[in-house]
């Protein structure tokens, strides 16, 4: 059975080489499968029951790579994957794919909509169905499953407590499920940005259009800390695609923080934003640079392309020798 897809595949990025064996957040029908489907085609496909086995999977050389949802264009980070990637041994992430999404409300053949009390689905498919819910379900429960495909596959099981999934249509057709509504999500035009991770190794070469992803942990907490962080970035020019905070664990308040960049650690203006950081930071992990899946190269604000650095450092080295 083939993955239909009914969104147009405008965001197509292909990993510059191939991966052999792919995990991936399954089980088979997920979103997550879409975007792997995507990037490796030919790649063989090991579904796991959460994120931190798709990474696992990868550090302990079971697969060669892995797929993981990393945001939404409505719900935010998938804080699951923020924290795998950001804790543990260190992985890569060589590639990323943008997929836009569409839900379908699934249920076991017979089933109507008024019957439908419990839904079972991924909490961020939960939360961008919220205004379907309210208004077709009211007064229906919804409990959060590890994934919309895990979801279509326990209610498709006569004996299942629920009702009904939200999934994508695909996964009602291999789990053998009716669609009773599709496109459910509260906004048409939803996109998640899925990230291919690989172990620690040779990054992805500098294409002109990259993104650069690394986590910071504050030396110590006092006023100004994250605006101190944040102007390693603003003084070079670098520009920001997304900034969290996740809680360390270590109590109420304390924070560590994640990145994402424009342009490639290879960029001078990047190389040395992140030195800045490693400077001021108790702790740096760089979490790696890869190509753009829209492909869109950034804006360089005069005095920041690897020349003038490059200018600037040859300048200094001669005053440095005495040439004044
Ligand atoms: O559960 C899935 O199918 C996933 O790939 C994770 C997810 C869930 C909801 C929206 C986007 C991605």
């Amino acid at each position: 059975m083939e993955w239909t897809d009914r969104t147009p595949s405008t965001h197509q990025l292909r990993y510059p080489f191939p991966m052999a064996k792919l995990a991936y957040l399954g089980p088979q029908g997920t979103f997550c499968e879409a975007a792997l489907r995507r990037l490796q085609p030919d790649a063989e496909r090991m579904p796991c029951p959460n994120v931190g086995a798709a990474l696992d999977a990868v550090r302990n050389g079971e697969a060669d790579g892995a797929v993981v949802p990393m945001e939404n264009s409505v719900e935010g980070a998938i804080t699951e994957t923020l924290d795998e990637l950001a804790w543990g041994a260190p992985l890569l992430i060589t590639g990323e794919y943008l997929l836009p999404v569409e839900f379908s409300l699934l249920a076991r053949p017979g089933t109507e909509l008024g019957q439908i009390k419990r839904i079972l689905t991924h909490p961020a498919a939960h939360t961008q169905c919220r205004g379907f819910i309210e208004k077709e379900l009211p007064g229906a429960v919804v409990i959060a499953a590890s994934s919309t495909a895990a979801a279509a596959q326990e209610v498709a099981s006569p004996a299942s407590p629920y009702d009904a999934a939200i999934s994508p249509a695909i996964a009602g057709e291999y789990y053998g499920l009716v669609e009773l509504a599709s496109n459910i999500g509260d906004r048409k035009d939803t996109v998640t940005r899925f990230v291919q991770v690989s172990p620690p190794g040779r990054l992805p070469e500098p294409t002109g259009a990259d993104r650069t992803s690394l986590v910071a942990f504050l030396r110590d907490d006092h006023p100004g800390a994250l605006l101190e962080m944040l102007s390693e970035f603003a003084v070079r020019g670098v520009n920001l695609s997304r900034i969290e905070s996740r809680p360390t664990g270590d109590g109420i308040g304390r924070y560590f923080f994640h990145f994402d960049c424009e342009g490639h650690i290879a960029d001078a203006r990047v190389g040395e934003a992140i030195s800045g950081l490693y400077r001021l930071c108790s702790g740096v992990r760089f979490l790696g640079s890869y190509p753009r899946a829209d492909r869109v190269a950034p804006k360089i604000k005069p005095g920041t392309t690897d020349t003038d650095f490059e200018t600037a450092a040859e300048w200094l080295a001669r005053i440095r020798a005495g040439q004044v």
